[in-house]
């Protein structure tokens, strides 16, 4: 896509006219921009000219990130044709991704690592997602820089070849600039700081982010308890304002929308009837006098201890008989008198066949359905067992995740269910569910080292899990976190051997390894750029520089003859 040419001219827009043209003319290119076919599957709720308005006087440039977000469709989109997979894990370092360049095809900024290794607080923690804000993006940024420069670095010392055999020599050109998609946690905050966060990953040359549907205050790593999720709708909005976000400053980010509904237990409000299938409430009507947070905060003011506090929510969960709805109603009509079995079990067919976890009935309805079926009502309510946070209690699973990822769907590029489990089932009873609806979606699947893979599957089942994802249409999958434990396991066993052997550790262990499997750090004053900048410095002089630091002395000399 050739950026437009239409600008808006400040000279000229205190004329009316002039200036409904202006904007026009600049709408007519982004609708232009939107009919091409990577935008098929994206669904948009204002229109080009509401976003023309919003995007300034400044000539129209192309973000480096935009180029690379065209870059990482291209290359989602083909795995996700041929049924092949963009595996990746997540990036600490410079380091990481020059060497993961030579075999990866993306690079993954992970918000956990970031947490606890490179918060721009300095301040190290599990991933609460409670870092400042420019966290990840000064990451994106620290690792898309050493991108350019390994790139520039390579072309600078492949042009110097002077023929074929020489350029030969130099082996295959490495493709330093691996798309990086990076963690957009909940978005920090409401849908203002979406948008603050999502231009700062587009500036700092993000290609594609990710957002997850839990509610930003209570946000939690997709593998750890209490977990909360954001009505449905108020989740489309931020996928929305991501896209606009980017519409704005266009770019072709990237956007992969997660839900980790599969394991919340959470809701923060009931409004989105989508949601009301999993929303879980008392049914003992018994406890309409003391709801589960009024008992609490007397327990709590009366000074029981942590564990009595335990007991005194178990007791009240029992009591209040917490159950979802249709389980509510299923056990109400199994407690109606002279009926059948049979019966009993047709009128609870009848009752999923219209109330599922797919229908996105309201409860209004399901208890209208309900009364029809029964003669009465039923006695459910949510408010009662809320918590002492204000927030309901939800019980998702992988329908709900289903539900939710179709509700994503024309609002994002991939989408992605985070589970508890490197469940095969479950990753086909998700695609299938996605796929029926939105054949052409691409999936995202986390490869979590939260997750046990010795207990979870046969040493034969981890070689093919990916290739067997893929064949599902999961064309993008990440171990999460795999550059802080690859790190963290290296240097445990170089220490462990530096201590007791001394040099004979580095010489045998390091730089032998890195003779031997052609790993370029072995020279890292080369690696480093120490030519490349040498040409810059030498070319600043007229071709010559008595100060040179690679010339005649350097000691990576000890290295020619390898
Ligand atoms: C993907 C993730 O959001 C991350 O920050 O890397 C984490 C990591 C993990 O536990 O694998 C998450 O899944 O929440
Ligand atoms: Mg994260």
């Amino acid at each position: 896509m050739t950026m437009p040419v239409t600008t808006l001219d400040t000279t000229t827009s205190s004329n009316f006219q002039v200036l409904q043209n202006e904007l026009n003319a600049a709408a007519v290119e982004i609708e232009k921009w939107w009919s091409q076919p990577r935008w098929k599957g994206t669904k948009r709720i204002y229109t080009a000219k509401d976003i023309a308005a919003r995007r300034g006087t400044f000539p129209p440039v192309e973000y480096p990130s935009s180029v690379m977000a065209k870059k990482l469709y291209r290359v989602l989109e083909q795995h996700h044709k041929d049924r092949t997979v963009a595996k990746t894990f997540g990036a600490l370092d410079p380091v990481h991704i020059s060497q993961m360049a030579k075999y990866l095809d993306t690079i993954y900024v992970s918000g956990w690592q970031c947490s606890s290794t490179a918060s721009s607080s300095n301040e190290p923690g599990p991933d609460l997602a409670d870092y400042p804000m420019d966290t990840v993006p000064n990451k994106v940024d620290h690792l898309f820089k050493a991108q350019l420069f390994h790139d520039r670095k390579q072309l600078e010392a492949r042009a110097k070849a002077r023929s074929q055999e020489e350029l030969d020599a130099m082996g295959a050109p490495i493709d330093y600039l691996t798309p990086i998609v990076a963690d957009g946690d909940a978005g920090h905050g409401g849908l203002t700081a979406v948008f603050k966060l999502t231009k700062m990953f587009i500036e700092r040359g993000a290609a594609g982010i990710h957002m997850e549907d839990q509610t930003s205050t209570n946000k939690k790593c997709g593998h750890m308890a209490g977990r909360c999720v954001i009505p449905v709708q108020e989740h489309i909005n931020r996928l929305s304002t991501v896209r606009m976000c980017a519409d704005i400053m266009h770019s072709d980010l990237v956007l992969v929308a997660r839900t980790d509904s599969e394991a919340a237990t959470l809701i923060s409000s009931t409004i989105d009837t989508r949601d009301h299938y999993f929303i879980v409430g008392a049914t003992n009507s018994a406890m309409e006098d003391e709801s589960f947070a009024e008992t609490m905060d007397k327990a709590i003011l009366s000074g029981k201890s942590a564990e009595e506090l335990a007991h005194i929510e178990k007791d009240w969960c029992e009591r209040a008989d917490l159950k979802l709805f249709h389980e509510a109603f299923a056990d109400e009509v199994n407690r109606l008198p002279k009926i059948s079995e049979k019966e009993k079990q047709k009128i609870i067919d009848l009752f999923s066949s219209k109330i599922g976890p797919l229908t996105e009935t309201s409860h209004r309805d399901a208890k209208k359905l309900a009364k029809e079926l029964l003669g009465h009502d039923i006695y459910f309510n949510w408010d009662l067992p809320r918590v002492r946070e204000g927030l309901y209690r939800y019980q998702g699973g992988t329908q709900c995740s289903i539900m939710r990822a179709r509700a994503f769907a024309p609002f994002a590029d991939l989408v992605w269910m985070e589970s508890n489990y490197p469940d095969y089932q479950q990753a086909v009873d998700f695609s299938k569910g996605v796929k029926a609806e939105y054949p052409d979606k691409m999936l995202a699947y986390n490869l979590s080292p939260s997750f046990n893979w010795t207990k979870a599957m046969s040493i034969d089942d981890q070689e093919t899990f990916i290739d067997r994802l893929g064949n599902l249409g999961y064309s993008w999958q990440f171990i999460t976190l795999a550059g802080l434990h690859t790190t963290a396991l290296a240097i445990s066993n170089f220490s462990r051997d530096f201590a007791q052997d001394g040099m004979k550790a580095y010489a045998q262990n390091v730089q032998k390894q890195e003779m031997e499997n052609d790993v370029d750090i072995l020279k890292h004053q080369k690696w480093s750029g120490a030519e490349y900048i040498d040409s810059l410095l030498k070319l600043a002089q007229g071709g010559i520089s008595a100060t040179a630091a690679m010339g005649k002395g350097v000691t990576e000399d000890q290295f020619r003859a390898h």
